[in-house]
């Protein structure tokens, strides 16, 4: 698993770091990577470094100090280089004096637009892990003036470190140069950050447990279920779907089809739309209603179930048979209408739910709002369940507070049904006995990159994104031998 750390956790690694290494060997191995890197964007942008222009927006911490030496370092290179100074009495001073030392012209924040304008690539030394709220107005206006790609120092100035939010301007990066550990707003807003790159300071050691996790691939094949020799259909657990109605058929096939194809396991359907369920996918054991399903190792409740009294019936049967539950769409109304519904779970048997924005707000009474790692994780804990706040970056926490964070590949998977088959893969996993956190996160995982390989680059259906699930499996087992 890949860890991310807050600011307050990086801050107290690098104060013992600090404390043992030379003065300024730490700015020093950042603002090199950073000037490597700035060095690889002018050749793929402009074709070549020696006579391009980069200009730095240096603000007044550590993080402007970056900007200068790695002006400085780019200099060598034969970059012309112009440094504007936002707090001129406050920039730092050995970054300053090395970047002069260098010849790099320097000016300040009112002398800064047209250096910025003529610039084939901007360091944004703004503002980095000590950032406060959205771009100050000073810095606002410079970063205005920005049209060429933007090399971010630690992290876009105007973002939130901790929280990825941006709430005013704030600076869009092309590429992001972090060191030591990943930032939560790396992970929680990457479409601000460009592509994230991290620069190894000798951290690691210091950081101890992260706060946030992503799952690597690996992770993922290791977890997904694959059958041996010794099982047989039942092995890998059976998996009921309550879904879709006679009316809205399209949701139970979206979410009983993905559980067929996540894993050998057998699925069974209950449910109104039993007949058009069974015409697409016939290994599925289709019945009228959830009472007379037969024994299975995990439900998947809510897609196009309704909320009227049927639906509500039905979750309550499904909550009472002491297996995992992954409710999802309107099961999620209706546990934010009838909350008592909960009160027929066996509290020792996992639940997993999974609101997009709207779906968390009906059920907590508040929107997930800035910190949505911090929201997903208060209902995780309120609800004694797994939460999986559906998102750009899907945050998913469990009640003892792990958490991870799934970053899309693109935005294909914003499309009508797609919820229906995250469902589908989430309940699989589930009645194969998967822990509920890790079900929902490799689900999450299999998900997106179904959505990837399905979309090549254009919108897709739902039901597309379903059929590339054998093709996302694939290619996560394919990573790690068996
Ligand atoms: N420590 C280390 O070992 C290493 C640290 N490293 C680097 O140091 C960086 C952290 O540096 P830092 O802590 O000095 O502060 P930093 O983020 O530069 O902020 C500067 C000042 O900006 C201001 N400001 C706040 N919000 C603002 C906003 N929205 N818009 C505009 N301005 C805003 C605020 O000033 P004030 O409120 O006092 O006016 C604040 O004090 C870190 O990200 C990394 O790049 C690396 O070299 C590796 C080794
Ligand atoms: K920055």
């Amino acid at each position: 698993m890949l860890g991310i750390w807050t600011t307050d956790r990086i801050r107290a690694a690098e104060e013992k770091l600090l404390a043992v290494t030379p003065e300024g060997a730490l700015m020093h191995k950042a603002a090199f990577g950073v000037a490597v890197h700035a060095a690889q964007m002018l050749a793929k942008h402009v074709g070549r470094v020696s006579g391009t222009r980069v200009t730095l927006l240096v603000g007044a911490g550590n993080n402007g100090g970056d900007a200068l030496w790695a002006g400085a370092f780019l200099r060598k290179r034969g970059v012309r280089v112009t440094a504007v100074l936002l707090k001129p009495e406050r920039a730092h001073e050995a970054g300053l004096a090395a970047l002069r030392r260098a010849r790099g012209r320097v000016v300040t924040a009112d002398d800064g637009w047209p250096s910025i304008e003529q610039a084939d690539l901007v360091i944004d030394g703004i503002v980095g892990l000590s950032a406060r709220g959205p771009l100050r107005s000073d810095a606002a206006a410079l970063v205005e003036h920005v049209s060429a790609p933007v090399l971010a120092v630690d992290l876009p100035s105007g973002v939130d470190p901790d929280t990825g939010a941006v709430d005013g301007p704030a600076v869009r990066a092309t590429r992001t140069v972090t060191f030591g550990a990943r930032k939560p707003v790396h992970v929680l807003n990457p479409g601000f950050c460009g592509q994230i790159h991290l620069v190894d300071i000798g951290l690691a050691e210091e950081l101890g447990e992260p706060d946030l996790v992503q799952l690597g691939v690996a992770d993922v094949a290791a977890a997904w279920p694959v059958p041996g020799p010794e099982d047989n259909k039942y092995t890998q657990g059976v998996t009921g779907i309550a879904a879709g109605s006679a009316t809205y058929p399209g949701a139970a096939v979206l979410a009983t089809g993905s559980a067929v194809l996540a894993t050998s396991g057998m699925v069974r359907y209950a449910g109104s739309a039993a007949d058009v369920v069974r015409a697409d996918w016939p290994e599925v054991i289709g019945t009228g209603s959830v009472t007379d399903a037969g024994r299975v190792q995990s439900w998947v409740a809510g897609p196009g179930m309704g909320t009227g009294n049927e639906g509500r019936a039905t979750l309550r049967h499904v909550l009472e048979q002491g297996v995992p539950v992954c409710a999802d769409a309107d099961a999620i109304t209706l546990i934010a209408k009838f909350p008592d519904l909960l009160d027929a779970r066996d509290p020792d048997t996992p639940l997993v739910l999974t609101p997009h924005a709207g779906e968390f707000e009906r059920l907590t009474g508040a929107a997930p709002g800035a910190d949505r790692a911090a929201a997903a994780r208060a209902a995780a804990r309120r609800f004694d369940a797994v939460v999986l706040l559906k998102g750009h970056s899907t945050v998913v926490a469990a009640p003892d507070g792990r958490t991870l964070v799934n970053v899309a590949n693109g935005s294909w998977l914003a499309t009508a049904g797609s919820g229906d088959v995250l469902s589908g893969l989430i309940g699989a996993l589930l009645a194969a006995g998967l822990d509920p956190w890790l079900a929902a996160g490799a689900a999450a995982h299999v998900h997106g990159l179904a959505a990837y390989l399905a979309a090549d680059g254009v919108p897709v259906p739902a039901s597309k994104i379903q059929a590339a699930i054998p093709a996302a499996i694939r290619a996560v087992l394919a990573y790690t031998p068996r």
